[in-house]
């Protein structure tokens, strides 16, 4: 005996009221898209729970893919048996193992076909029992078990299930818009990408990338993020724009102090126009507050000073640690500090302004035009698409989208 599907419970979205329709539909698209490789599988939708019909795929495969879907507060093995005594022992105890550790457990059954001949109250220390009679070390524990399994008995057929496993949470990618994630090879833009696709936001991904100053490692590590990034929502296209010439521009024509400012206006506004080509509405960054120079808060205004667009900044208020702990269970943390040069890095200057100006940057960059070298950048990006940890396409397949 082998579990045949997994129960999908919702969790905030249940309270999305008039709109939780189409909030199940599309985390009914999502699950289906992400569950392709398992064709056997099957989603069916019923009052306030969603299932996957396993069919004969792997049952854990298909969780451990199911877990990365976010919308979902909780999920549990379930299995479908005959209305026998030993097909509901089986099924216990089946639900059981599954919970790796557990040391205590409760039975929960609920009888709804009357006619069925042992009631509720005689299921739980029967199927207990059997329970107890194939482990060792095991107890009952009505009030705090490790573990409980409900027993349903139905008029068709008799429904097990384990123990609950954690959802992703969040809303389902694709319910509450797009955005466009500023993605460096640092530990917390990949964070604040994560976040964002959280609360429902589809993401595309825009990257600044100054060869031969950044070597194409150091793209690749971009890359392998935005990878791995992908396997928590859609697909995602990385934009990558070159952006040696703005920064050799910057460093020989801005004033020293300034030049990390003026890099990160430049940044916003190719992002932004980069968005609103895409028709997406926001971007996204990992800022947060206070950790280096360009996270003061009054570099956070000379920089968000050029663009009207509205910023998510996931990790304002997360300490350090707590973003890297975000970074581990994602599996980015590994790919974020492998050594390879950021162009912000390369130009860093000695003593960047922790407390620079709007006014000042507006005057340093009214000195000199930066226009046709932002049009230029714009016109020589090009964009590599993944998904579910997969590179789609090769890069100048999208060439023609500027
Ligand atoms: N080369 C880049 N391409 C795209 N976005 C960038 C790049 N460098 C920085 N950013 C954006 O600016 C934000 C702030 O960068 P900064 O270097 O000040 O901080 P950080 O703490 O090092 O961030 P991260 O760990 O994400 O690199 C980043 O989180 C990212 O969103």
């Amino acid at each position: 005996m082998n579990f045949d599907h997994i129960l999908i419970r919702y969790g905030e979205m249940a309270l999305k009221g008039k709109n939780r329709r189409s909030f199940e539909q599309k985390l009914q698209r999502n699950l289906i898209r992400k569950l392709k490789a398992y064709p056997a599988t099957k989603i069916k939708k019923t009052k306030d729970r969603m299932y996957v019909l396993l069919n004969g795929e792997d049952p854990h495969e298909v969780m451990e893919i199911c877990r990365k879907v976010f919308g979902i507060h909780s999920l549990s093995f379930a299995v479908k048996v005959e209305k026998s005594e030993e097909q509901l022992k089986e099924a216990v105890l089946l639900a059981f193992n599954d919970a790796k550790g557990a040391r205590t457990f409760k039975i929960s059954a609920k009888r709804s076909d009357k006619e069925f001949p042992i009631p509720s109250q005689e299921l739980n220390p029967l199927l207990g029992g059997h329970i107890l009679q194939n482990t060792e070390g095991v107890t009952v524990d009505v009030h705090h078990p490790d573990v409980e399994i409900k027993v349903e008995v139905r008029n068709d057929a008799a429904y097990i299930t384990a123990q609950d496993y954690p959802g992703a949470g969040g809303l389902p990618v694709g319910t509450t818009g797009q955005s466009l994630l500023m993605l460096s090879g640092g530990i917390d833009s990949p964070v604040a990408g994560y976040l964002t696709m959280k609360r429902g936001v589809d993401l595309e991904a825009i990257h600044f990338h100054s060869p031969p100053y950044t070597s194409e490692r150091s793209k690749q590590k971009v890359i392998d993020l935005a990878e791995q990034l992908s396997n928590y929502g859609n697909s995602i296209k990385v934009h990558v724009v070159p952006f040696t010439e703005i920064q050799q521009k910057i460093a020989r024509e801005m004033p020293e102090g300034y030049s990390m400012t003026i890099t990160r206006r430049m940044m916003m506004r190719l992002s932004e126009k980069l968005a609103d080509q895409r028709g997406i509405l926001s971007l996204t960054t990992g800022e947060s507050l206070g950790q280096v120079a360009s996270q003061t808060m009054e570099s956070m205004s000379a920089i968000n000073d050029v663009t009207n667009y509205p910023i998510i900044r996931p990790l304002v208020a997360m300490d350090k640690l707590e973003i890297i702990d975000v970074s581990r269970k994602i599996d980015t943390y590994g790919i974020s500090i492998r050594p390879y040069e950021d162009c912000c890095t390369v130009f860093v200057p000695k003593a960047p302004k922790t407390k620079p100006t709007k006014e000042n940057a507006n005057y340093y960059e009214s000195s000199v035009d930066f226009s046709q070298d932002l049009d230029k950048a714009l016109a020589e990006t090009y964009t590599i698409e993944l998904q579910d940890g997969k590179r789609l396409h090769q890069e100048d397949e999208f060439k023609d989208l500027f």
